[in-house]
């Protein structure tokens, strides 16, 4: 697959955006569920954004059937092995919940040539945790995405979509979906997933 030409991304709104997404409680397609085990991406998400992404492979959208889903930002929970947050996970195959919002698509600021699944995880980890699985349960849609015409408007809208992703997720039938069953175990993700092709060469040493 490739990106779509950027004529066909949605022009940036000029208005100022509402500062929750989506009904009082999550409408089909969501709530969907998309796991996989954390790969590297770019390296770009601490270095030049300073907000680091859990990338996971394209593959597991197919997880829950949702390979076509539509590229744009999304909110929602994420589990990672209980633990992580504290920088040592236990390996019990228990999770822990944390608020999310998801980037799915190309990344067209950045001209990516295949699609991502990008996932900033609202909380301060104080090391990486490549190799881990995660899990995501995404309960709604925020924007499209943008090809923004500098990095600080990049920067300040996943910092908007941050806002956007805490009080959307306030409400009462999303804070219910924190405890979801699925949410609770991260020893069934599919860990044998991989990336459609292995990382360019480039990415390897900028990260190092
Ligand atoms: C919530 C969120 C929204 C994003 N929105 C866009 C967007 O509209 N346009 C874009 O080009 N990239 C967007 N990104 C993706 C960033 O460009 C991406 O995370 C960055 O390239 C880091 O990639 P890396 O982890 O592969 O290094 C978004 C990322 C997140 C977490
Ligand atoms: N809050 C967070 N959300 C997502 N990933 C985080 C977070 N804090 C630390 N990380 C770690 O940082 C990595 C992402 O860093 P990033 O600079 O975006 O590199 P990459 O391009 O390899 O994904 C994740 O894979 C994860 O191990």
């Amino acid at each position: 697959m490739a990106a779509p030409p950027k004529s066909k991304l949605p022009p940036i709104p000029t208005s100022e955006r509402p500062t929750f997404a989506g009904p009082e409680s999550p409408e089909s397609p969501f709530p969907i569920r998309v796991s996989g085990p954390i790969i590297k991406g770019f390296g770009r998400g601490s270095s030049s954004l300073g907000i680091p992404t859990a990338n996971i492979p394209i593959a597991g959208l197919d997880v829950g059937g949702n390979s076509s889903l539509e590229s744009g930002v999304y909110y929602g929970y994420a589990a990672v092995p209980k633990g992580t947050g504290a920088g040592k996970p236990e390996g019990t195959g228990e999770a822990e919940v944390w608020d999310m919002c998801m980037s799915v698509g190309w990344n067209p600021f950045y001209q990516n040539e295949r699609r991502s699944v990008e996932v900033h995880i609202i909380h301060k980890f104080p090391k990486n945790f490549y190799g881990a699985p995660l899990k995501i349960l995404v309960l709604g849609f925020i924007r499209p995405e943008y090809d923004y015409k500098s990095l600080e408007a990049l920067i300040d809208d996943i910092n908007f979509d941050v806002t956007v992703t805490e009080n959307s997720l306030k409400r009462e039938a999303y804070a219910k979906l924190r405890s979801d069953e699925w949410l609770r175990r991260v020893d069934d993700v599919d860990m044998s997933l991989k990336d459609e092709e292995p990382r360019p060469k480039e990415s390897e040493d900028e990260k190092l």
